[in-house]
């Protein structure tokens, strides 16, 4: 388990990342999510030990994180890390012999991978001479190989194709599957909503909610749907109805008391046929407007 403790740092007089806290759980995929300069990479690179905290600390499986426990982290950074002239087969089997696996054994990983990248008749290629998409999916390699007992993926899915968003978003569950703890950022909310068992969001710096999708959308408003089979204007006039949108025979509603809810319903079948009446989810993306707004 990853636990991320009351994280601080500073640059300056400026407070990038403050006081953050939250847990990714051996297993667990959680999305880390904030607009621009919200203190993700920041938050990261404590993470991973490359940055000093004015405060606070991250604790692997209890203890504080060791450099030693670092080293068997996989880790892909914002600003990549790959070298552009070096062929790809070696690089990675050079990343994974550092992290300790025989030589034989780091190019049987490599070469599984990047066959299931599609990238078997390019293994002699420099970095440099494969697209951007290409890059990256060797990039995420270069963190996925020699087992790492957690994954800190700082945006691994930008600039990347439907298609290989869905093989690497597979290949993240099968190592979360295994029982390691993976959180990777991103700013493509439906990504995060496919993929995550929960998600951290960040504004300024700071927490602004955290928890399953379905922890999140309870703190959220509540909305229903009603499509009925006559014009629905008269719910303007309900005490304790706040009217979202009305549009004819269907209506956005927040029904403030549960009395509310009952009137509304009535009146709806005292006038005609009431032909939905439903629970509104909200997307990600409202929760995310709202909360980080
Ligand atoms: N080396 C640095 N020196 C000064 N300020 C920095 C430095 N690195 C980051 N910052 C500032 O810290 C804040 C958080 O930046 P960070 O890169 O962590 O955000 P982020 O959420 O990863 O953003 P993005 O989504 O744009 O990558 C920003 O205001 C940024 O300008």
């Amino acid at each position: 388990m990853l636990d991320v403790q009351q994280l601080t740092r500073r640059y300056g007089d400026k407070i990038a990342v403050d006081d953050v806290s939250f847990t990714v759980g051996d297993g667990q995929m959680i999305g880390f999510v904030g607009g621009n300069g919200a203190g993700k990479t920041t938050t990261m690179r404590m993470t991973m030990g490359l940055l000093a905290p004015d405060a606070g600390q991250v604790l692997w499986q209890g203890c504080p994180a060791s450099a030693a426990d670092r080293a068997h982290f996989g880790y892909m950074p914002e600003e990549r890390g790959l070298y552009p002239k070096q062929p790809i087969l070696d690089q990675l089997v050079y990343l994974a012999r550092l992290k300790g696996m025989s030589a034989p054994a780091a190019r049987a990983e490599a070469l599984e991978l990047l066959e299931r990248f599609g990238l078997a008749e390019r293994v002699k290629d420099k970095l440099e001479k494969l697209s951007l998409g290409n890059q990256q999916r060797v990039q995420i390699a270069a963190a996925v190989m020699a087992s790492p007992t957690c994954l800190v993926l700082d945006e691994p899915f930008s600039g990347l194709d439907p298609t290989a968003i869905d093989q690497m978003a597979d290949l993240l569950r099968e190592r979360a599957s295994h029982g390691i703890p993976v959180l990777f950022s991103s700013h493509q909310l439906d990504l995060i909503d496919r993929l995550c068992d929960g998600l951290v969001i960040l504004a300024k710096g700071r927490v602004v909610a955290k928890g399953s999708k379905d922890e999140l959308e309870s703190r959220g408003r509540v909305r229903h749907r009603l499509v009925a089979s006559t014009d629905l204007g008269w719910v303007r006039d309900i005490a304790g109805v706040v009217t979202e949108d009305v549009d004819g025979r269907t209506a956005l509603l927040e029904f403030v008391t549960p009395e509310a809810q009952r009137t509304v319903l009535t009146e709806a079948l005292r006038r005609g046929e009431v032909l939905e009446l439903a629970r509104v989810r909200p997307t990600l993306s409202e929760i995310y407007r709202e909360v980080a707004a």
